[in-house]
């Protein structure tokens, strides 16, 4: 288990953590979320022993993670950090890469499980390769197939597919993510992605202002998202009376006490978000087919429909 006491932290007088604890278990996977400069990738640091700590603890099971003041090297073999910098060997191959750190007295397990981890990252065609020819995804790939190579207890992913294109992000994703519980490796990823957290978290922390402001399921923070920044990372919402309601609980019906007025359609795929105007103030919502600019609308709220 990771145990997380009472974490605080600056970089020379700024604060960015403050008095953070939580817990891991073994082979838990935990999204690490929060706005642009609230500290993420500082938090996967200090777990990883990158920096000295000002206040608090860091354990894995029984050992005590330290920071260079009383490690001389940083990192523990456990422990696998992808940052957002790939830090791999140029001018050798992909699957050299991979192997880098796998033993040359078990060759048959090596060539094993390097084949296993280039099917993971879908790389297999590019064993041969050398890494300065690859594109930035494709080195993203490499790096996490190397994080992936010893085994670690534990893996600390920085954005870990924020340089895959779409096309195949979603598959990667399933893979790595499957790899990971498949051999009960506890996972901490810190990401702006939802597709990241839902179906893949088992729980997820929130920071703001340098703090945890939530720690629960994916899955009750977005039902009942306490605050508009949780809400925000999930889709688009309104503040309605003081509640959130997302832009899909909002729906058009024949006649309400809700009048609005739309604004503009934007095409979504299955659906068109909708902007209008409800007494001066902005309201999104889903609806099935594109409405004309300044048609008036009546709305009702769903809550069903979450
Ligand atoms: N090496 C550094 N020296 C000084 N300040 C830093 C350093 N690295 C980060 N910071 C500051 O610490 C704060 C937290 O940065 P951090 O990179 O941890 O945020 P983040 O949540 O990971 O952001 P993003 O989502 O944009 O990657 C920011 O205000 C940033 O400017």
């Amino acid at each position: 288990m990771l145990k997380v006491e009472n974490l605080t932290f600056s970089y020379n007088k700024t604060p960015v953590l403050k008095d953070i604890s939580f817990k891991v278990e073994q082979g838990e996977n935990l999204a690490v979320i929060g706005e642009s400069g609230s500290g993420k990738s500082t938090l996967l640091n200090l777990l990883y022993g990158e920096f000295d700590l000002n206040k608090g603890h860091v354990f894995w099971k029984e050992t005590e993670i330290l920071g260079p003041k009383y490690n001389l090297v940083v990192g523990y073999d456990f422990m696998k950090y992808v940052s957002q910098e790939f830090d791999l060997m140029p001018f050798i191959t992909v699957e050299e890469n991979i192997g880098k750190h796998l033993s040359n007295f078990f060759p048959d397990e090596k060539k094993e499980r390097t084949v296993e981890l280039l099917e993971v990252v879908e790389l297999t065609e590019f064993a041969k390769t050398k890494v300065k020819t690859l594109s930035g995804g494709q080195k993203q790939r490499v790096a996490l197939a190397r994080a992936l190579a010893k085994q670690p207890e534990i893996v600390l992913l920085d954005e870990p597919f924020s340089h895959i294109d779409n096309f195949q992000k979603q598959s990667l994703r399933r893979n790595v993510y499957r790899y990971l519980k498949d051999k009960n490796i506890t996972c901490i990823v810190a990401t702006h992605d939802k597709e990241d957290v839902l179906g893949f978290a088992d729980r997820m922390i929130v920071l703001n202002n340098n703090k945890i402001v939530v720690n629960d399921s994916p899955e009750t923070l977005y039902k009942k998202p306490k605050t508009g920044l949780i809400a925000s990372f999930f889709g688009e919402f309104n503040l309605i009376s003081g509640e959130i309601i997302y832009a899909h609980q909002l729906k058009v019906v024949e006649k309400s006490s809700v009048k609005a007025t739309v604004i503009q359609s934007y095409f979504k795929g299955h659906y068109y978000l909708i902007e209008a105007n409800l007494d001066e103030q902005k309201v999104f919502f889903e609806h099935d087919t594109q409405l004309k600019n300044y048609q008036i609308v009546y709305l009702l709220i769903k809550k069903s429909t979450l």
